[in-house]
């Protein structure tokens, strides 16, 4: 077992950010004091995972109101002008614009202060941003726990790890406190094409971590559910709508019509900011494109020709009916997902 990454952190007034492009080979750590370098990290994807998403852009929308000096009223201005800004990064994770509205609200409900004052306010709520969501990836791990037992194997898709969150992760927070007690749990991690979150992230934190993992290419989930090696499926989000519909990496699609095959439940691990009420159903929900090299120039050379067409889709969405249930740090939901989310978020 070797020390956990921390791929996010707040120190010496600069936010830290692990390089998770450079992953696994390397280990840096950039520092960050304006909101255009958090931004840029966003869009490169130095920072990315729905969660960590949400807390560097809390900070950033910190570090862009520093330079403000003149009356409070400027301040929210700017606020408001730098959330539209941030907003622009990266569509899919709802938790962007989860955290840039928090930060917004924070400001507005707080009147009569200084702008000294605000803006150490505006810190703190940053900070309890990135507090929040490692307890409530805790809270998750521990629902999803009482859903699996000792020597399963589990599938997994993207990353939706401790990398993506502050820490322990959603879809993974249960392996972490099955370790914690214990428990032999067989991890399969997809690769995850194009991008290989799953073989450069997923796989170096849980093997980083002692935990039992296999990297498979995405091509043969089909092939280990059919050997009966997987009892259950689970998978982040990056937004769910109202009726459970649900978009995370794509190939999730692919791995909730596999589990249905094989008769495999099916988990969606879901932090409550994730989960978007506006969106009706996931018709909806904007699925980021990103540029084809991803695809066909991505392994350090060509393996297309350059100017054929390509298509990269960076998420998909897995419908309400192939989801077995959505686990959250409040509790576990079942369908029908609509009137259950609605009655767990009140
Ligand atoms: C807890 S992370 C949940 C999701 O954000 C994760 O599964 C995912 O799809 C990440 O996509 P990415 O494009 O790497 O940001």
């Amino acid at each position: 077992m070797t020390e956990a990454l921390v791929s996010i952190e707040w120190k010496n007034d600069a936010l830290i950010l692990l390089d998770q492009t450079k992953l696994p080979n390397e280990i840096i750590y950039d520092r960050y004091t304006t909101i255009q370098s958090v931004w840029d990290a966003i869009v490169t994807m130095k920072v990315r995972g729905a969660p960590a998403i949400g807390v560097a852009a809390a900070y950033g929308m910190y570090l862009g109101i520093q330079d403000v000096t003149g009356s409070v009223s400027e301040l929210k201005d700017t606020l408001q002008k730098n959330g539209e800004y941030l907003a622009t990064s990266r569509p899919t994770a709802v938790n962007l614009f989860w955290a840039i509205d928090r930060m917004v609200n924070c400001a507005a409900s707080l009147d009569d202060d200084s702008i000294e004052m605000m803006k150490e306010s505006l810190l703190t709520e940053a900070k309890r941003i990135h507090q929040e969501d490692e307890d409530i990836n805790r809270q998750i791990g521990e629902h999803l726990l009482t859903l699996l037992e000792d020597g399963n194997g589990i599938l997994t898709h993207c990353n939706a790890g401790a990398l993506a969150t502050s820490k322990y992760g959603t879809a993974t927070s249960p392996f972490y406190l099955a370790k914690e007690k214990g428990w032999d749990l067989k991890v399969y991690a997809d690769e995850t094409r194009p991008r290989l979150q799953g073989s450069t992230l997923t796989a170096l934190e849980l093997h980083r971590a002692g935990i039992d993992v296999t990297v498979i290419t995405d091509s043969m989930a089909a092939m280990v559910m059919s050997q009966g090696k997987i009892q259950a499926a689970i998978v982040g989000c990056d937004r769910v709508a109202a009726n459970g519909d649900t978009a995370n990496k794509i190939g999730t699609l692919g791995v909730a019509i596999l589990a249905k095959h094989y008769k495999v439940p099916f988990y969606i691990a879901a932090p409550t900011p994730t989960i978007d009420m506006q969106t009706a159903n996931g018709d909806t929900i904007p699925i980021e494109e990103r540029n084809i090299e991803e695809i066909i120039n991505s392994l350090g050379k060509w393996t297309a020709p350059k100017d054929v067409q390509a298509y990269n889709p960076a998420f998909d969405v897995t419908p309400a009916d192939l989801i077995t249930a959505i686990v959250t740090e409040k509790g576990i939901v079942h369908a029908p997902f609509e009137e259950n989310l609605k009655k767990l978020l009140n």
